[in-house]
């Protein structure tokens, strides 16, 4: 297999640690993220993986560390910011609005590229009408490449689990991010509904470029398409390479099969 080709660092994460009271969930944790690559975080429950993107995408402002994007550095940003920079996530429990159709959810991702005005928009005048028909036809776009236009007026809470994980998808990719977070979009899957979204993941990451930053439990999944893999455990990174290299980490090793505590 050839080696597929990243970029410059685009997001480096420099000595992050956070706690809540007196439970450690990150210490010191560094590493980056590169342009075009699929970045896997994995480590055993309660390692970390959560918080850590909670961190990059400004839910959670850690005690100590920083968060460089592309070049910028930040150690405190509001979630509108950071996805005003290009970060956008999807949620281990899909944060969809189970009432509104699918194409409505996906519209969504939009707000924060509507420049019109509330009034404008309710009245459907002049350029708000126009930018409308820009963003719906935009949204369309992403219904055909993530094949779910046959429920397109569906309402997402009627759709099966692994729809609406296509369509959280689909919300974030409406952002047109930069980087896109990943919180364990095979969570609850059943194998052929893993490998659609697979295969959506790598043509995300080949077609648009986007970069990934991805968690994941199966390991499999992990090891077939991701870049490079940062494990946590207990909050503390015990492994930072290629999934070979990862995978062969005896430290890596001991803490999926419990031997180390
Ligand atoms: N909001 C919170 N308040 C208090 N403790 C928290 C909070 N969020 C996470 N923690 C704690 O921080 C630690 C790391 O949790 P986190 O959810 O980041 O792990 P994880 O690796 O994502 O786990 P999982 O694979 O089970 O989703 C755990 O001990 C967890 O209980």
């Amino acid at each position: 297999m050839t080696k597929k080709k990243t970029g410059d660092v685009i997001l480096d994460v420099n000595n992050i640690s956070l706690r809540f009271g007196g439970v450690k969930a990150l210490t010191d944790i560094s590493f980056n993220v590169k342009e075009h690559e699929i970045r896997s975080i994995i480590g055993p429950n309660g390692a970390g993986k959560s918080s850590m993107l909670n961190c990059i995408n400004g839910v959670y402002t850690p005690q100590e560390g920083s968060i460089t994007f592309r070049g910028k550095k930040f150690s405190h940003m509001s979630s509108r910011q950071v996805a005003e920079m290009g970060v956008a996530r999807t949620f281990q429990n899909l944060a969809l609005f189970k009432g509104m159709s699918v194409i409505d959810n996906i519209m969504t991702g939009r707000n924060l590229k509507i420049k019109s005005n509330i009034f404008m928009q309710a009245l459907r005048i002049g350029p708000a009408e126009r930018e409308e028909i820009r963003h719906r036809e935009f949204v369309e776009g992403i219904i055909d490449f993530l094949e779910i236009q046959a429920f397109r007026k569906t309402p997402v809470g009627q759709l099966p689990y692994g729809l609406q994980k296509r369509v959280d998808l689909g919300r974030a990719l409406a952002m047109e991010p930069q980087v896109l977070l990943l919180d364990e979009p095979m969570a609850g899957m059943n194998v052929e509904e893993k490998q659609d979204m697979c295969r959506f993941i790598l043509d995300v990451n080949e077609e648009f470029g986007t970069t990934i930053v991805l968690i994941e439990h199966d390991m499999g999944v992990v090891m077939d398409i991701s870049d490079r893999v940062v494990v946590l455990d207990y909050g503390k990174k015990i492994g930072d390479g290629e999934p070979e290299e990862v995978r062969n980490n005896p430290d890596v090793i001991s803490a999926y099969l419990g031997t180390s505590h």
